[in-house]
């Protein structure tokens, strides 16, 4: 089994997750199983985005406990979307979120750290279908509230089931056709690297936007999970990140 992960831009509208489900179609013909990983629709101003749901009132700041619920819909609202959309093409899934996916966290909202990763659920999901869609950014704490996870927290959500289900990596579906040798929107040399380990990532990461949370790599790279880095809109290969 693998885990893909689908960030904001993938899921951004129906024309870009028609890609998506092509790609989650080819995960399940390679790897019967497929956990998919989710983060909310769109980036900025779009209608249902995190940086969105978290302007919805400046009153979240007398409550991290509301704003973090509030954010963490943006992932739920984009499982259900792609759920529906996957079952129109004939893909069957299940959703589970919350207790359900078993993802357990701590800390502080807004920020949480995922303590423990309980499979259970999952697994016995995917002997039902093959395809199990996780939304991303979120985890429950001990008190059962939805906590988020640290903006781009969804890598994270995607490492850290890839680690617990023991799949055999995990995908991430980009703007960018993989890892490059500096960020591409800041210049036109940057060179597509086909393979890096993920200490040789490490310092790629220290920038305001990552091309994977620098968390979620330091996870995986404890645990050991290799990383396929490719981008959304060509079957090109992308950057394996190998442990
Ligand atoms: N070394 C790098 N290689 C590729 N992309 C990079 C690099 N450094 C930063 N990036 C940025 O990472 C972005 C992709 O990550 P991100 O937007 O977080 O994906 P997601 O849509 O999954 O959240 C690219 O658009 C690019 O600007
Ligand atoms: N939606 C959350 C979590 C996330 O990981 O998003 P993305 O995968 O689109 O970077 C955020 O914007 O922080």
């Amino acid at each position: 089994m693998i885990v893909q992960k689908f960030g904001g831009v993938a899921m951004k509208d129906k024309q870009t997750r028609k890609i998506c489900i092509g790609h989650i179609k080819s995960g399940l013909e390679n790897h019967q199983n497929v956990v998919v990983v989710v983060s909310a629709i769109g980036r900025g101003d779009d209608p249902y985005s995190t940086d969105r749901l978290l302007r919805l009132t400046d009153a979240f700041i007398y409550s991290k406990a509301a704003s973090d619920l509030a954010a963490s819909c943006g992932e739920l609202i984009a499982s259900a979307i792609l759920s529906a959309e996957l079952e129109e093409a004939g893909v069957p899934n299940r959703i589970l979120h919350g207790i359900q996916a078993g993802i357990w966290t701590s800390g502080d909202f807004g920020d949480g750290t995922i303590s423990d990763v309980d499979p259970t659920m999952i697994v016995d999901s995917l002997q039902e279908s093959g395809c199990v869609i996780i939304p991303g950014f979120q985890g429950i704490n001990e008190f059962g509230q939805v906590m988020t996870i640290g903006r781009g927290g969804s890598d994270l959500s995607a490492i850290a089931l890839g680690g617990a289900l023991r799949a055999s990596h995990v995908e991430f579906f980009k703007d960018v056709p993989g890892v490059m040798t500096s960020d591409p929107r800041f210049g036109a040399n940057a060179k597509k690297l086909d393979e890096m380990s993920i200490h040789q990532l490490l310092p790629l990461l220290e920038t305001n936007h990552p091309v994977i949370q620098k968390r979620a790599a330091i996870y995986a790279m404890q645990k050991a999970i290799p990383l396929y880095v490719r981008g959304i809109a060509s079957n090109e290969k992308g950057t394996w990140i190998l442990p």
